[in-house]
């Protein structure tokens, strides 16, 4: 797995397909869902390719908290795969189909109880997501609308850039009232008695630096969004205090869009994370992508090489009585949580 990664880090992608895009800073057609759009694995991604804005959205898409299973780790590298393969795109916004989940982590109840052949077969789609994210010549901008905790915290801190929803009462992207929403971004895996593996604790160190996240590791602190820009977890926050969309704006992205993600688009999240894949889709791809390799082949290198012994680890902590009995009580407090809403 090692050579074909680092390898479309330093030539595979990365120097042929270098035409860097120009758009307009307000040009939303980006998002138009091209009839070469990609969704893949039942939609649980929805994928849409602009060639002319060299800008690509991918959303995840799995109701009701984006949490990942190996069916939706999957779609997301098949997505992120093709987007790849285009050379005319520079950017991705990863982002949600879900306003205020962004994702919820690692699907928990494919660690409860689990089938021994499916497993390690769970942790490498979640290795695979982590490496094609990391590694991509892409830019990758996370969307963060809503909570991102344990491994969504992952996929966010993978990407090249952070934009975080600020929370606020009435959020109206679509014109209507929405409860006050104010999500909350972190590796809280020790408060579900489990910790993040060494790979994941060592990616937020490169985050935030290694005391914070020291304290934030041990803690399984949840930052919510001024924390995390402090903390240097995201890299802007946004709040939609400001935002008003005129009505030709919607009325052009309703006959944009497909349902899904059409009030995404009006979000100024969106909108700012628009202005970023634009701007890092200016840079000299070879420059870019050269970049990357400096701050990030090392570790990807140490990971690649201890994947195997990392999802043994995995599968035999997991399945530990202990383990189990902790997820277990995490399930169900979860539910009752949902429940009593
Ligand atoms: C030394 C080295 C050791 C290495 C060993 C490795 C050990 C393993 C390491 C694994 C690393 C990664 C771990 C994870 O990612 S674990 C998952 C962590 N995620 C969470 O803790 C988040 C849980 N969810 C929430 O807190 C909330 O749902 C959230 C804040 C995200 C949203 O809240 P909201 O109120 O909007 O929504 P609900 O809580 O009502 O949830 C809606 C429904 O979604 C279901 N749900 C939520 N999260 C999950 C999930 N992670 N997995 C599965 N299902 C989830 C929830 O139950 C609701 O469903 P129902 O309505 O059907 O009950």
């Amino acid at each position: 797995m090692a050579a074909p990664l680092l390898s479309s880090l330093c030539c595979r992608h990365s120097l042929r397909h270098c035409s860097p895009r120009r758009f307009a800073r307000n040009d939303l057609s980006f998002f138009r869902s091209l009839s070469t759009s990609i969704s893949s694995e039942k939609s649980l991604v929805l994928s849409h390719v602009n060639e002319d804005a060299g800008v690509a959205i991918l959303a995840m898409n799995r109701p009701p908290a984006n949490s990942l299973s190996l069916e939706l780790n999957e779609a997301i590298c098949t997505s992120l795969k093709e987007i790849d393969t285009n050379p005319k795109i520079q950017s991705v916004i990863l982002a949600s189909t879900n306003p205020t989940i962004f994702s919820a982590g690692l699907d928990v109840t494919e660690l409860i109880s689990p089938d021994d052949q499916r497993l390690p077969k769970f942790w490498n789609s979640l290795q695979q997501v982590y490496i094609d994210l990391y590694g991509s010549r892409l830019a990758i901008i996370a969307a963060i609308q809503g909570h991102a905790p344990a491994a969504g915290c992952m996929l966010a801190m993978a990407c090249d850039y952070r934009i975080m929803y600020g929370g606020g009462e009435g959020s109206t992207v679509d014109g209507r009232k929405r409860k006050s929403h104010i999500p909350t971004i972190g590796l809280n895996e020790t408060q579900l008695g489990i910790a993040a593996p060494p790979w994941m604790g060592q990616l937020l160190v490169r985050t935030i630096g290694f005391r914070p996240a020291e304290r934030a590791l041990a803690l399984g602190t949840l930052f919510p969004p001024m924390e995390a820009l402090i903390e240097g977890l995201v890299d802007d926050v946004i709040t939609e205090e400001s935002f008003s969309p005129s009505a030709d704006t919607i009325h052009a992205l309703e006959k944009l869009l497909p349902d899904p993600i059409r009030n995404q688009a009006l979000s100024l999240v969106m909108q700012k994370a628009f202005q970023e894949a634009e701007l890092y889709a200016k840079i000299s791809p070879q420059a870019r992508v050269a970049s990357k390799l400096v701050t990030r082949s090392e570790s990807l290198k140490d990971m690649i090489a201890s994947r195997e012994a990392d999802t043994e680890y995995f599968c035999s902590f997991i399945c530990q009585d202990t383990v189990q009995k902790n997820l277990k009580k995490y399930v169900e407090a979860l539910k009752k949580k949902s429940k009593s809403k």
